[in-house]
């Protein structure tokens, strides 16, 4: 028998360019959620949390290093013993900003870091944001997974790369906007199905600079099959998945096995 992971979402509003009030909303919630019986076994929260959208404040707003935020979730990580995948923040660095997830295992050891690749130009991020490098695979506690964020999840042939790299479930901070929950859902349950990996994705609710953001974080199973979903308000969703079930799936219909890369690669 395994062991179920008991994953919790804080589903949060930002308040764009109010780093203050973000780290004291973010902090009250992971104590909330690290109160909730059972213990989850991981917390992740949305993309971009410490700043939002306010990008053209970005360079000012953003946490050097990443200093203040890797401070926070690490003693929080030590005070309970819970891994977090502490959403992404706007991180300074000496000539730019990066969009970037960082990983904390129960120790609160940083176990991964990994920035944004592709940056949504329909939301000026390009304009103020560098492009992450390197792909965003880690392992945590024996179970290899990776990261994407937000816009990543366009792109299949990320999500494809990640799980050859082994990744059995994937991670997404979003800040994920009106109209397009039909594209948000569709996206994520597709990733899920073609790479029969478990996808969960913790969303940001809210208003900010006219853009509107609808929430329904979901945490969908290597069929597809969506075991939670929030509503269009701040929540915390948890939902416990069992890793067995990736290996079933992938037994079943052998999808890996079937490729044939040398006619599409
Ligand atoms: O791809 C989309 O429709 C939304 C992406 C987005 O909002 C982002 O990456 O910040």
């Amino acid at each position: 028998m395994t062991i179920p992971l008991r994953i919790a979402l804080i589903q949060m509003n930002i308040v764009s360019g109010d780093t203050e009030a973000n780290f004291a909303k973010l902090e009250a919630r992971l104590e909330e959620a690290a109160a909730i019986d059972p213990k989850p076994d991981l917390i992740i929260f949305p993309e971009m949390w410490n700043t939002g959208y306010a990008l053209t404040e970005i360079n000012e707003l953003a946490d050097p290093d990443g200093l203040r935020t890797k401070e926070v979730i690490a003693a929080f990580c030590r005070k309970h013993k819970i891994n977090v995948l502490a959403g992404s923040i706007a991180q300074k660095r000496e000539n730019s900003v990066t969009n970037t997830a960082h990983v904390f295992n129960r120790n609160g050891e940083e176990v991964t870091e990994y920035s944004k690749i592709h940056l949504f130009k329909l939301m000026n991020e390009h304009l103020h944001l560098e492009p992450g490098q390197q792909l965003g695979s880690f392992n945590l506690e024996g179970i290899p997974a990776a990261v994407m964020i937000c816009y990543d999840i366009r792109f299949p042939e990320l999500a494809r790369k990640l799980a050859l790299e082994g990744a059995k479930i994937l991670f997404v901070p979003a800040e994920w906007p009106h109209p397009r929950l039909h594209h948000w859902r569709t996206l994520l349950q597709a990733r899920a199905i073609e790479n029969q990996m478990y996808v969960v994705s913790c969303n940001t609710v809210g208003e900010s600079g006219g853009t509107s953001f609808f929430g329904h974080s979901m945490i969908i199973d290597p069929w597809g099959e969506v075991l939670a979903e929030a509503a269009e308000e701040e929540t915390i969703l948890v939902a416990e998945i069992d890793m067995a079930l990736v290996d079933e799936v992938r037994g079943r219909i052998p999808v890996f096995a079937d490729r044939k890369p040398p006619l599409y690669e």
